[in-house]
Order: structure tokens, then sequence, then C-alpha cells
């Protein structure tokens, strides 16, 4: 069994803010879940969730009320030292850092505080650059202020690799990126979760998510609601797929040859079918446990009486996006949001 090199449990955290009208927001209730050694674990929620709450338990930054974390074997209260030099955190991507300073430079003061000796900071920072590809950019000898927010995602990972950590705790690391920018951030992650390093990243995009992530967490109000594989979660969650048909054929036909299919599979055409350009596309419904080949076989014969060609049969799985949407319940409020962030 590999080792937990994360572990929470029963994790409670509540805020009281307000001076006059007393206002007590339970922000973790009961938090647990454990991350392994080389896994990519992520934390899925909409607004309000509790993932940067959990995110500054896990960093030392902030005590939790009640339960326990431990992080690469420490207790993120008692033994908070032994954790922070253990792990790599990365907040928010413009936090921190000296504007006026270049890339290297920030690194410089940077490794110099983590006290890593001068001459070994040198080739460190040159091989953390050269990882999170900020050499290309000319990210390197940039003031930070003049750097697009790319450049400043990528020296903040520079930043967190410095101290070679063992667990790397990554709160939205690709939020508002470029798609290269995000592509080779994802490319660092994986590389590091390869070499043995466990990391815990929060996100709201889901195709991000789907990519990246070993494990992930749905959590809502504060609680985990679902975890497992994104493959899991998939299957717990919709326990069919849709296979989609595209065929080719006469106008007129289409007509009678789709009111065949919905005479045979009246409820279980889903979404809407289209006629154009001479394709006829529509789906069907078909649960995981039953087999596709009798729907496949009827819908080909069907094409065949009808002089109708099949262009294409496909599965659509659910994307982890569906399951996140199903599972955090009305998700209207934060639509704008989620969307906007997956479209990436
Ligand atoms: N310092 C604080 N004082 C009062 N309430 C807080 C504080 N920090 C967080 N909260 C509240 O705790 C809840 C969880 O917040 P948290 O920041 O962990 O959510 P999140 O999942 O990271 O959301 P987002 O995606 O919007 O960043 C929210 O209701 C938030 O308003």
């Amino acid at each position: 069994m590999a080792e937990a090199m994360i572990e929470a449990s029963n994790l409670v955290k509540r805020f009281v803010s307000g001076r006059i009208r007393r206002r007590v927001v339970e922000a973790l209730r009961g938090v647990s879940f454990r991350v392994y050694k080389g896994e990519i674990y992520s934390f899925l929620g909409p607004n309000g969730a509790g993932k940067t709450t959990t995110v500054r338990i896990l960093a030392t930054l902030l005590d939790p009320d009640g339960g326990e974390a431990r992080v690469a074997g420490f207790d993120v209260v008692k033994e908070r030292w032994e954790v922070r030099r253990r792990i790599g955190v990365m907040l928010s991507v413009e936090r921190g850092f000296y504007w006026k300073l270049t890339g290297r430079e920030n690194l410089y003061y940077f490794g110099r505080l983590y006290g890593i000796p001068s001459r070994e900071l040198k080739s460190r920072i040159e091989e953390v650059l050269d990882i999170v590809g900020l050499k290309d950019l000319g990210g390197a000898d940039k003031p930070f202020e003049e750097m697009s927010l790319g450049m400043k995602a990528r020296l903040g990972l520079a930043r967190v690799l410095l101290k070679d950590p063992e667990v790397l705790i990554l709160d939205e690391p690709t939020l508002g990126l470029d798609p290269a920018s995000a592509r080779t951030i994802r490319g660092v992650i994986k590389r590091l979760a390869s070499e043995g390093r466990t990391i815990f990243i929060t996100t709201h995009n889901m195709v991000e998510a789907e990519l990246v992530s070993d494990r992930a967490a749905i959590i809502v109000g504060g609680r985990i609601a679902m975890e497992g594989t994104p493959d899991e979660l998939k299957k717990r969650v919709f326990n069919s797929v849709n296979l989609e048909f595209k065929v080719r054929g006469d106008g007129q036909a289409a007509k009678k040859f789709f009111s065949k299919v919905r005479s045979e599979y009246a409820n279980r055409l889903v979404g809407g079918v289209t006629f154009s350009e001479g394709v006829l596309t529509f789906r069907i419904s078909v649960s995981r446990e039953e087999p596709a080949e009798p729907i496949i076989d009827y819908v080909t014969r069907l094409a065949y009486q009808y002089k109708f060609k099949v262009l294409e049969i496909k599965a659509l799985e659910p994307s982890l996006e569906d399951v996140f949407v199903a599972v955090s319940g009305s998700v209207d409020a934060q639509q704008g949001r989620v969307r906007g962030r997956i479209a990436r």
C-alpha cells in the first residue's frame, strides 16, 4: 500500500464575520481524505465550497477548529515547521514577488530565504527556470511587474520547485492563464508526480481536472460529496452512456427512417435529432450493464433498408464536468464562472 502523504481527518473550520450581526460560516464540516505518494489529487467545488480553506490548513497557514491533518507524516498544527520544510505551496500566482526584481533575481531572493547555499542555488535556479519554460519566454530577465500572467504563474511554480518539495499544494494553479502556459503547468505537475512527488490541487477547470488527476474529490458546502478516479466518478453518477449515430441519406427517407428509430427507442432518444447536408444525427442512451450491439445492429440494418450510409457510431462518455454539475446540484449561480474557466 502506498504511503499516505496527506491525511485529513474530520477537518472542521468556522469563520465568524460581522461585528454587529454576527454570522458564523461553517467553511469545513468534517472533511476527510488521503493522498498517496506520487498521486495527483484534485479538489473540485463551486465557489465558497471550502477548497481554499482546506489548502490553507494543509499549508499550515490556518488552524482547523476540529479534526486534524498530517502532511508528509507531520501534524499541520503541532509540527508545522516540519511540514513547512517539506511542502511547496502556490496560493495565488501574483502573490509575494518583488515587482522590480527579475524572475531570476526573485528566485535568488527566495532561494536564500529558504536557506539554499548560494553556489547550489544558482544552478538550481537555472534548472527550475528550464523546467517551467520561463527562459524560452524571456521571463527570466524580465522584471516581475512586466510579466504576463502566464509568466508569473510559471515563476510561482519555479519558486515552489526551488525547495525540491515532497508535497506540492497548488490553489488554482492555472486560473486565468493562456492555453500554452496552462498546458506547461499541467505538464510540470504530471512530471513531478511521476518523479514521486505528491500533488494536491484545487481547480474550477473540469477539463484540467480530468486531464491531470489520479483521483478527485467534489466538495460542496464544506463536505466531500464524492471521491474517486475520474472514471469511477463518472460511472457512479451516470449509469448510462449515449451512442451517437451519424447516417447519410435522402431527406424524404430521413423522416421515415427516424420515425422507425423513434418507435423502437422512444424514451431512450436523448438530445435533439438534426438533419443537415444529408446527415442525420441522433443519440440513444445505453445503460452500462446492457450490450450496445443489438442497438447498433438495429440501426445499421435499418440504414441498409433505407439506403442510408452509416458514417459514424460513437459512445459519448459523460465528462467530469457533467459529474460535477450533477453532484454539486444547481450551479446556476456559478455557471458563468465555471463555464468561463473551462473554455481554455
Ligand atoms: N477569513 C474568512 N472570514 C470569513 N469567512 C470566510 C473566510 N475565509 C473563507 N470564508 C468563508 O468560508 C467559506 C469557504 O471559503 P473558501 O475560500 O474555502 O471556498 P473556496 O471553495 O475556495 O471558494 P472559491 O472558489 O470562491 O475560492 C465561504 O463561505 C467563505 O466566504
